[in-house]
């Protein structure tokens, strides 16, 4: 693997949500702070954080500074005019990673002038390298490129490379926005807890740690979902009369098929801007 102090220096664009995710992701995976710059015109309270625990320097506008490697973290509906603003700092050097949902690798091309791009989808557990990114390669990636931004990606977590860009679309749909019906699934669990009686806090308490704990262990044992569950679920007992509901026709499946065909929808429109 690619040693991250060797790629030279980073500069983020967007110190939001996941852009200071995937950036803690690559300090912690040993990318000297010295070779991370940040650019954001008005950062929040966790970027003025991360800056100061890390001696990291946060620019208003990326004039002057040529980084090896520009990574776009920014709302799709502004990258347009952020591409034009960064055409002084893309050189030769520079390979260019975009997260943002549902921007082309064409659009990002002919934005930054370069097709040393690569459009990539993380998730927010890059936070503690827990992610999982999809990755498609732009027309001009060598594999000198493709290694350095697999260097990064893979410090915040799992990697996946993609050979058709249509698929991005759906893995921004599953495991871009995921995180998020995972979250849900634990408000809906406490939810459903205080509706049998239980207090809020407590009801918050047994879903949230029944949801790290499945997860924690679906980490540590390869055993398929589905068996999992199954190992969870007594004849003819309790489980099996709640999975009789969620695994109903009008269950959890048909819900989810609808939702991810929503956030699939969402990225594509996206890109139109
Ligand atoms: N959140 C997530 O889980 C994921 C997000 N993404 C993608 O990441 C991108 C960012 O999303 P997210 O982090 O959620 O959004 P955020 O709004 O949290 O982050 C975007 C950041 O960019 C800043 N910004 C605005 N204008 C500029 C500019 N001209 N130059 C530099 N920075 C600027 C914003 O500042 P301000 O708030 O002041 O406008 C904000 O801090 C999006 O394209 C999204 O599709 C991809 C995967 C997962
Ligand atoms: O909600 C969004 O649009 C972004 C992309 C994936 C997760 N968050």
């Amino acid at each position: 693997m690619t040693n991250l102090a060797a790629i030279g220096p980073v500069m983020l664009v967007g110190a939001g949500q996941m852009g200071l995710a995937m950036a803690q992701g690559w300090l912690d995976a040993g990318l000297p702070p010295t070779n991370l710059v940040l650019v954001d015109p008005a950062p929040g309270e966790a970027a003025k954080a991360l800056a100061e625990d890390y001696g990291l320097v946060i620019h208003g506008a990326a004039s002057g500074l040529e980084p090896n490697v520009l990574v776009l973290a920014v709302k799709p509906q502004i990258i347009g005019p952020v591409m034009e603003g960064l055409a002084p700092v893309i050189g030769p050097q520079t390979l260019v990673l975009s997260i943002a949902a549902g921007i082309s690798i064409a659009r990002l091309t002919a934005g930054t002038g370069t097709g040393r791009v690569v459009r990539t989808m993380p998730n927010t557990p890059a936070q503690i390298g827990k992610g999982i990114t999809g990755a498609v390669a732009g027309p001009d990636i060598e594999p000198k490129d493709r290694a350095a931004a697999d260097a990064l990606l893979a410090a915040a977590g799992q990697v996946a490379w993609f050979d058709r860009e249509d698929d991005l679309d759906a893995v921004t749909a599953v495991s871009g926005s995921g995180p998020a019906y995972v979250f849900n699934l634990v408000e809906a669990m406490a939810a459903a807890g205080v509706a049998q009686g239980l207090a809020e806090h407590v009801a918050m308490q047994l879903a949230r740690q029944t949801v790290i704990g499945a997860a924690a262990l679906m980490e540590a044992d390869p055993t398929p979902a589905s068996v999992l569950r199954q190992n969870v679920t007594s004849p003819n007992g309790t489980t099996a009369a709640a999975l009789e509901v969620l695994m109903g026709a009008d269950g959890l499946a048909p819900l989810m098929e609808r939702a991810v065909a929503a956030a699939r929808r969402r990225s594509a429109e996206l890109g139109q801007g």
